[in-house]
């Protein structure tokens, strides 16, 4: 049986004492991929950004427990909440080239967040990071190591930043519309590299999309959100073939741009 990694019991999420998420359970599995969607404003970001702590300082958890394995990430510390972030689970925004640094080279970058968690020299980091930039089938990958930000396509720049995020190999990998600003042949080799990653680490992936052709061509399994409430959750078949829910098939009639015959 598939180990449980990540848990979401009766979470409520408020900002500035307003509820946006209400009552939302969940559960992810080591290796398994599960799809956030709803419309704008559900609370999709929200609930992911919940489970790293980054909810600002006016956001945050007013009911029920998240757990990563047996921790509740909301009892601890923000010194241990650190250690997890980033080691334990990975995150990946829509824009990584806008939330790389743009004066500093990926390889600095790469050297800088890799001694944030380890013990590792300049050497070590590289020849870490040159192996992982070769499994995700990066064509120059001594390139990108000495590139500046400016100096990478945006569909680069995206697949550094995952690359940056999976550098802990961290189980967990929480990736907010990684692949919206990107156009749609990079989109399919991102997420292509995303499944790459799963096959090859077993790495549990939560994905925040608009996009319901991205479900379909990445989930096992699906959670629909409208106004920060569970509209439907369940195997990714079930919810896409079979959806209960008016708004779910609403969401659905949109034109999928990828499918999975698509093959990622
Ligand atoms: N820092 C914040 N302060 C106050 N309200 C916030 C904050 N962040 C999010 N919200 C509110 O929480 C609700 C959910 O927002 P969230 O960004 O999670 O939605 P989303 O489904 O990810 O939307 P989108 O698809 O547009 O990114 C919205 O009503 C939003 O206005």
């Amino acid at each position: 049986m598939q180990e449980t990694i990540l848990r979401y019991d009766s979470v409520e999420i408020s900002f500035n004492g307003k509820p946006v998420v209400t009552d939302i359970s969940f559960s992810l599995k080591n290796g398994e991929i599960l799809g956030l969607v709803g419309e704008s404003g559900s609370g999709k970001s929200t609930l992911m950004k919940a489970a790293m702590g980054l909810l600002g300082t006016t956001g945050m958890v007013t009911r029920g427990d998240i757990f990563y394995r047996e921790q509740n990430i909301l009892d601890i510390s923000e010194k241990e909440k650190r250690k997890i972030r980033g080691a334990q689970i990975g995150m990946i925004f829509q824009d990584a080239g806008a939330s790389l640094c743009p004066i500093r080279t990926i390889g600095e970058q790469i050297y800088e967040s890799m001694r944030a968690h380890k013990k590792v020299t300049r050497a070590e980091a590289k020849e870490h990071a040159l192996d992982l930039f070769e499994k995700m089938n990066f064509k120059d990958g001594k390139r990108v190591w000495d590139s500046y930000p400016f100096e990478l396509s945006g569909g680069m720049n995206q697949r550094a930043g995952i690359a940056i995020a999976m550098l802990m190999n961290p189980p967990i990998l929480l990736a907010d519309e990684p692949t919206s600003a990107l156009d749609v042949s990079v989109q399919k080799q991102v997420l292509s590299e995303m499944k790459h990653l799963r096959e090859l680490f077993g790495t549990a992936i939560m994905i925040v999309t608009h996009d319901i052709g991205v479900v379909r061509a990445m989930a096992d399994k699906v959670l629909v959100l409208k106004d920060g409430r569970k509209v439907e959750y369940g195997r990714a078949e079930d919810v896409l073939n079979h959806p209960q829910d008016a708004y779910t098939q609403r969401l659905l009639s949109a034109v999928p741009v990828l499918r999975r015959s698509d093959h990622l």
